[in-house]
Order: structure tokens, then C-alpha cells, then sequence
């Protein structure tokens, strides 16, 4: 069996795991994915892929870096929110950390494909690296209008997650973003995805809650967003988590 058969799963808390998705008439994306955990990462890195031969060694030390890099963020995003720079580091640290590897094929424009359908991502934040540009995210400013975000070499973006939008009780916005296709090239991305741990229940940072800005979203963990990915809600999840 090859490798990529190996790793191929449907099953969302698999530590490795490998998804492609098809073109067909319910579905029009199409993108091939592998989601690894990555912290603490000498739990993990032996079960990654070995071939290539240099792929753990150089994406391994991608994940660390770019997870300390996620932590300083984080640090200055509490203060920003007037919070103590270390607030929610212990979470962090006992917190996931996933990296999401994401092929999309090139694919003719007339045929209407998307790489990615629209969504916000569960996580505290996201940050993305990619090969070239195709990611857009909607502009709530301008009538929920989908804007291309230019790709400029070696960049990072940071999108908000969920979570952050909840714990900062919505100063901080989710924002939804998809990826559209290429007709002459296929795109790469690496996504590195900050969470807290599976159980925890993340719910908005009581010193920003008061009479004047009351609790705007209820409690959740990232266990109960897995189950909502599979409960076929007609809501969106930061939807069904406001109060
Ligand atoms: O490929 C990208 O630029 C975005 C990927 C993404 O949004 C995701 O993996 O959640
Ligand atoms: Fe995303």
C-alpha cells in the first residue's frame, strides 16, 4: 500500500490523516489535505510521513517555529484586549496545535470550482503560508463582498479563529475566507491551526464582560465543535454559539 493510502481517513481526531476531495454534483471543490498534529511534537513527528526523506526534519522545525510565533501573537492580542500578556498561555501550552497541508489542482475557471468553501476556522487563530495567491475573505464592511488577499513571497497571514472570537466576547471577528482555483497552476498551503486542549471550554474573557458589554457567546470546547461538524446544523458554529 502506498503512503498516501495509508494515512487516507474521514475520521477528524485521526493525528495524521490524509482527505481528498472530489469534484462531484453535490460538491464543487476540490482539494487534497493532510492534517498533523503537532504538539508536543516528539509525540507526533515519528508518525508522520517519512517520504519524502527530508520531510519531517524541515516541516517539523516549521511547526516549532511557527507555533512560537502563533504565542507571541496571542500575547500581543490579550494585551490589546487590555488583558495580562500571559493570559491564556497555560491553556496554550497544554493546548493543540495542528498543521494542515492543502493541495489544490488547477482547474478551469468557467467550471466554477472553489479549492476551499466558504468557513471561519475553529481555532484561537490560523496562520497561513501559501504558495501563491487565491484566498479571499468576506468583507462584512462592504455588503459581505469576497476580496482576493494578495500573496506577497514569504509572507504570513493570521486569520482569527472561533475561539478567539469568543474569548475576546466578538472585539475580535472570525473571519470567513475560502479558496477559489487556478486554471494554470496548482496552489500549495500550509496551515498552522492554534487551539486550546480538545475539552477545555472556552468561553469570553470575564474582565471584558460588565453590565455595559455583556456575555455575547456561550461556552464551548473543540470537542463540541467536532460534534457539530457532523450534527449537519444549517447555522454556522460561531452562529449557534451567540447568545
Ligand atoms: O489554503 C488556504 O489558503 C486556506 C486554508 C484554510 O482555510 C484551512 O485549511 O482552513
Ligand atoms: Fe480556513
Amino acid at each position: 500500500m502506498d503512503q498516501k493510502t495509508i494515512f487516507l481517513s474521514n475520521d477528524v481526531k485521526k493525528p495524521v490523516r490524509l482527505e481528498k476531495f472530489r469534484v462531484d454534483n453535490v460538491s464543487r471543490v476540490s482539494r487534497e489535505l493532510i492534517k498533523l498534529y503537532a504538539y508536543p511534537i516528539e509525540d507526533w513527528i515519528g508518525s508522520w510521513p517519512h517520504n519524502p526523506t527530508d520531510f519531517t526534519e524541515n516541516l517539523g522545525k516549521y511547526a516549532i517555529e511557527v507555533r512560537r510565533l502563533s504565542l507571541e501573537i496571542m500575547e500581543a492580542i490579550v494585551e490589546s484586549l487590555g488583558l495580562p500578556p500571559t493570559y491564556s498561555r497555560s491553556s496554550l501550552e497544554k493546548g493543540m496545535h495542528m498543521i494542515v497541508g492543502n493541495k489544490y489542482p488547477q482547474c478551469s475557471p468557467s467550471s466554477n470550482i472553489l479549492g476551499l468553501a466558504s468557513h471561519t476556522d475553529h481555532t484561537i487563530i490560523t496562520i497561513l503560508l501559501e504558495s501563491m495567491s487565491g484566498l479571499e475573505i468576506m468583507d462584512s464592511n462592504d455588503n459581505n463582498a469576497w476580496k482576493s488577499v494578495p500573496a506577497a513571497g514569504g509572507t504570513l497571514k493570521v486569520l482569527i479563529g472561533n475561539h478567539l472570537e469568543v474569548l475576546s466576547n466578538g472585539l475580535y471577528k472570525s473571519v470567513f475566507h475560502r479558496v477559489t482555483s487556478n486554471a494554470q497552476k496548482s496552489r500549495v498551503s500550509i496551515g498552522s491551526c492554534l487551539s486550546f486542549p480538545m475539552a477545555q471550554m472556552v468561553e469570553p474573557a470575564m474582565e471584558l464582560v460588565d453590565e455595559e458589554h455583556p456575555k455575547r457567546y456561550k461556552a464551548s470546547s473543540l470537542e463540541e465543535y467536532i460534534k457539530f461538524l457532523s450534527s449537519k446544523a444549517d447555522k454556522s458554529y460561531i452562529e449557534s454559539l451567540k447568545i
